[in-house]
């Protein structure tokens, strides 16, 4: 089938310009994640929903970080950062790791450990992943972070929190 043949409702042909691809990727639900870093370069964080699992020999994923977010300097320097995955009832924390608040602000707002790396370990975190930054790449406006997994938890009677047309759903376990 050629473009041409395509039913027109809903279909963007090209260009696919930047608000026909976010209207697109809105409708793809992701969890939510805040993503920690401590070190020499000083302590950061962010939300991100570009989290995914690449491999687990060694068990590593990866993050996309925007180069333009404040956090991108002290992740880079530091090489190591905590994926955070919320639960159900930190949404909060994500608006505020997403947005424009000072960092001292954003890590007043919970409770926080360290395990290997020394970055910031979320309490209540549905899954927290300790990691080093084996390596990255850029891709247009964003780097991608392949993170190796040295320590992890999980806490398996947490409710899911997923992002999906641009609001926060809560999962229910089956526990
Ligand atoms: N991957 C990302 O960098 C990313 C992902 C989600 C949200 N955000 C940012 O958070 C804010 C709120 O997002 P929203 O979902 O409510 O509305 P939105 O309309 O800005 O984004 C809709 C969807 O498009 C994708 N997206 C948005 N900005 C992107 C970017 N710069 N690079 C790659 N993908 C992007 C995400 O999947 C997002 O959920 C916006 O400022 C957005 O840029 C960034
Ligand atoms: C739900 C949701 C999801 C994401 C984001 C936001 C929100 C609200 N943001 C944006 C990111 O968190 C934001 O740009 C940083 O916090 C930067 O803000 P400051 O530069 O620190 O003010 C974001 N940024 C990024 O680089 N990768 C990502 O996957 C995401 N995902």
């Amino acid at each position: 089938m050629n473009l041409a043949e395509l039913d027109p409702t809903n279909v963007t042909t090209p260009p696919v310009i930047k608000q026909d691809y976010r209207d697109a990727m809105a409708r793809l639900a992701a969890a939510v994640n805040v993503i920690t870093t401590d070190g020499p370069a000083g302590r950061a964080g962010f939300t991100a929903t570009a989290v995914c699992s690449v491999t687990d020999d060694p068990p590593t994923l990866l993050v996309c970080l925007n180069r333009a977010a404040s956090a991108h300097a002290a992740v880079t320097a530091n090489a190591q950062l905590c994926v955070n995955t919320l639960a159900s009832g930190q949404r909060d924390l994500s608006n505020l790791f997403g947005g424009k608040t000072p960092m001292a602000e954003r890590f007043a707002a919970a409770s926080w450990t360290t395990w290997l790396t020394g970055s910031p370990v979320l309490e209540g975190a549905a899954v927290s992943f300790d990691c080093r930054v084996s390596h990255s790449t850029t891709v247009g406006t964003h780097d991608i972070l392949f993170c190796e997994v040295l320590a992890l938890k999980h806490q398996d009677d947490a409710d899911g929190l997923v992002y999906f047309d641009r609001a926060y759903h809560g999962l229910q376990g089956s526990h």
